[in-house]
């Protein structure tokens, strides 16, 4: 489990001064602004949860990571991993962390990817045993055998990606931190690393925080998001819940046998507002000679009310309902 409480990062950064020989008065008369990064935030992830951080560039998303993982001291708050504070204990629960940044890798860029496992393995204290049997378990999920002995930079992007992430399960850590682990890759490789993310998390039961700026990613591996914007969370809740509260409309395209009556009166265009009743309205924004599109927000109406009554405009043949882009939600959240 993570507890996350009051968490705050700022940092001193130099002012740098315009005009003529600024450098050099930036360096007799130095000044500098606080840049608040992360501002007072708390969460708490439970074992096993899947989550997701996601913010615009420069949100706070990988100096938060970075205080999870150790890396970096808050200015104040507090991380607590499995009970136990970070910050006051951090080689006892860095033992439990895993973290992989995709844009950079942790492996030994002229060394074959199997001997940076040996230096890891040796630097987290694993034992051989435990390190063999392990290696076995990852080669296998992660189809790593392939490029076992093959310098890491000669691998392909998406090689590299899946050799960093067995690298950062080398001491079975509990959580795992990912900080953009698709970045880059074509859609095979991303369709294969969300794979093992989801086996990771599904069947090896590691908690993992995700940090992404693909929404199929979130999507496809995410119970929960955290929204960070500006250094503050502006959300934290299910995708679907997410979804409800921007009010995007669901798209419900119907299809009719042969002809169909609007209740439109002639001679008005579309898009036209329908009243279900005295408080409920939808749109229909297009019609063609079998087909009529209608957008409807979810939050205030059913779904299967509005079947009802398009059910009385013709003989029904198909139903299909389209839900917000998801990309587009998020776009209204930043
Ligand atoms: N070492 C640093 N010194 C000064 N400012 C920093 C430092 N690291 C980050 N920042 C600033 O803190 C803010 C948050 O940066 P951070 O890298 O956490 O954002 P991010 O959400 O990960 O962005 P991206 O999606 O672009 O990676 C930015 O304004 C950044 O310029």
């Amino acid at each position: 489990m993570i507890e996350v409480s009051g968490l705050n990062k700022q940092f001193r950064t130099p002012v740098v001064k315009e005009g003529r020989f600024a450098g050099l008065r930036t360096l007799f008369t130095r000044e500098y602004r606080m840049k608040e990064a992360v501002k007072d935030i708390s969460f708490t992830i439970h074992k096993g949860d899947f989550v997701g951080y996601i913010g615009p560039n420069g949100a706070g998303k990988s100096t938060t990571i970075k205080m999870l993982t150790g890396i970096l001291h808050p200015s104040s708050g507090e991380v607590k991993i499995n009970g136990v504070n970070l910050h006051q204990q951090r080689r006892q629960v860095a033992k439990r962390l895993g973290v992989v940044f995709g844009q950079r890798s942790q492996l030994w860029w002229d060394l074959p990817v199997k001997d940076s496992y040996d230096i890891l393995a040796h630097m987290y204290k694993v034992t051989t045993q435990d390190k063999e049997k392990r290696l076995d378990e990852l080669g296998e999920l992660l189809d790593l055998k392939e490029f076992w002995l093959t310098p890491v930079r000669k691998l392909s992007l998406g090689q590299r990606m899946r050799a960093d992430i067995a690298a950062s399960m080398l001491h079975d850590p509990d959580v795992l931190f990912l900080d953009e682990p698709t970045i880059g890759l074509d859609v095979t490789a991303k369709r294969s690393i969300r794979g093992f993310l989801k086996k990771l998390n599904s069947e090896y039961g590691k908690t993992i925080l995700l940090t992404t700026h693909d929404m199929d990613d979130i999507e496809q591996l995410c119970e929960r998001v955290m929204v960070i914007n500006h250094g503050e969370l502006s959300y934290e809740g299910s995708i679907e819940n997410l979804r409800d509260r921007i009010g995007l409309p669901t798209l419900i395209r119907v299809t009719f046998n042969g002809a169909y009556q609007l209740p439109v009166p002639d001679g008005l265009g579309l898009p036209i507002e329908v009243a279900l009743d005295a408080d409920h309205t939808f749109r229909i924004v297009e019609a063609n000679n079998r087909e009529v599109h209608i957008e409807a927000n979810r939050q205030q109406v059913k779904a299967m009310d509005i079947l009802r009554l398009v059910s009385g405009w013709g003989e029904v043949a198909d139903i299909h309902m389209e839900e917000p882009d998801f990309e587009d939600v998020i776009h209204r959240v930043y």
